[in-house]
């Protein structure tokens, strides 16, 4: 491999995302704090799981399916790839990484840059109407049961555009969202699309550890004077500070192992997205010497902020009683570099792309003290955080 240092420039950036209509594997990742943009192209190697023997890669990128998903639903199940060529953002350049005797500058200058542009449209919804009922009677199910304490309820909104939607109309809208993760993962005609504000967890070269615990959610207020009410009832309500507590727990317990120095702070505090606002504890450590990220990752997924309590209960729950496989929606996606630096995010507030077919994906924790008419309420407002992505890019389309 050689790295090549471009100054940073717009034009690039298009040359970059224009990419991803030439290769059947892509993967773009900007993190929430905006310190790490990368793009990805073309596999060398590829993981229908947990990726494992990578020595010889400087870098895997990909997302790992919810629960393993079996079928051979492309992007749908787990897909890692090392990828051939990468280029990273640093402050004022852009570092390309690609093979020995490569032309770049052909590479990056072959690309076309204006996409045809006919109109685009939502011609039919699929929105699972019995979501309401099945939540009431896993509400009753956690009144009555010993076993079952929290589940994470998911819905997926089934769209059909009159055509397929192109992935070039998608940067535009997805760049304005600059205090979320920014994630877009390709494999052959499929894209997996993201604006998650949730770290999973993220290890810098030092071996320093950042992971969060996530839960408990409130809409956005008008003005200001509303938000500050919605978000201080959600700090003081019981029922979302008992969820966040929860996850904030098992995330501790699941480190312990791996870490020491491990901090969380006393109390959580509110994550404001555009829509929504969450009850947030942002949580750090150090790896223990000979600890590897990827088994950290795997020990935390899914944690009770996507899947429930006990764990596995509420993972049979959810197999059995949501409507489709989630696949990447609330699993893992991000990327690992050969100095064991990375970084995760969970792919909620996401999208699945496959032609002129796509897929909203939203969930809720409910608990025994849960509402379902007021779960349904959060899940269209967490629906929207995307679906006005798509109605954006629809009109770019
Ligand atoms: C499952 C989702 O969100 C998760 C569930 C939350 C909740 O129940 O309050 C909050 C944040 C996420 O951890 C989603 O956005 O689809």
């Amino acid at each position: 491999m050689q790295s090549i240092q471009l100054k940073k420039n717009e034009q690039i950036i298009q040359q970059l995302e224009a990419k991803f209509d030439q290769y059947e594997e892509g993967f773009y990742f900007a993190s929430s704090d905006n310190r790490t943009v990368l793009y990805a192209f073309e596999a060398t190697q590829s993981w229908h799981n947990w990726p494992t023997d990578f020595d010889s890669a400087e870098l895997i990128v990909g997302g790992q399916a919810f629960q393993n998903f079996t079928g051979n639903d492309t992007v749908m199940s787990s897909f890692w790839f090392a990828p051939r060529i990468w280029a990273e953002f640093k402050a004022e350049t852009i570092s390309l990484h690609v093979p020995e005797e490569f032309d770049w500058q052909e590479w990056l200058s072959n690309v076309s840059t204006t996409v045809e542009k006919s109109a685009n449209s939502i011609v039919a919804v699929d929105d699972e109407s019995d979501w309401i009922k099945r939540v009431e009677v896993l509400i009753q199910k956690l009144n009555h049961d010993q076993n079952l304490d929290k589940v994470v309820f998911g819905r997926q909104r089934q769209i059909v555009l009159s055509k397929p939607l192109e992935s070039s109309s998608l940067w535009q809208p997805l760049s304005a969202y600059t205090s979320n993760y920014r994630i877009v993962l390709k494999n052959k005609q499929r894209y997996f699309v993201s604006v998650t504000p949730e770290r999973l967890l993220k290890v810098d070269l030092t071996g320093k550890l950042y992971t969060a615990s996530l839960a408990g959610t409130a809409p956005r207020g008008e003005d200001e004077a509303e938000d500050a009410k919605l978000g201080s009832e959600l700090m003081h309500s019981r029922k979302n500070r008992l969820e966040q507590d929860y996850v904030t727990r098992t995330i501790r317990k699941a480190l312990g192992p791996y870490v020491k120095d491990l901090t969380v702070p006393f109390v959580p505090k509110l994550l404001k997205n555009r829509r929504v606002q969450h009850l947030y504890s942002p949580i750090t450590a150090q790896l223990l010497e000979g600890q590897n990220p990827l088994k950290v990752l795997q020990k935390l997924h899914p944690t009770p902020a996507l899947g429930g309590i006990p764990r596995q209960e509420a993972l049979d729950y959810i197999s059995e009683n949501e409507c489709y496989p989630r696949g990447l929606f609330a699993g893992p996606i991000g990327y690992l570099k050969s100095d064991q630096a990375g970084e995760f995010a969970v792919g909620i507030r996401s999208m699945m792309v496959a032609d002129n077919r796509v897929r909203l994906f939203a969930g809720a924790g409910i608990l025994a003290a849960s509402q379902a008419e007021a779960e349904y309420a959060e899940t269209q407002v967490k629906l929207e955080e995307m679906g006005k992505i798509l109605e954006e890019a629809l009109q770019n389309d």
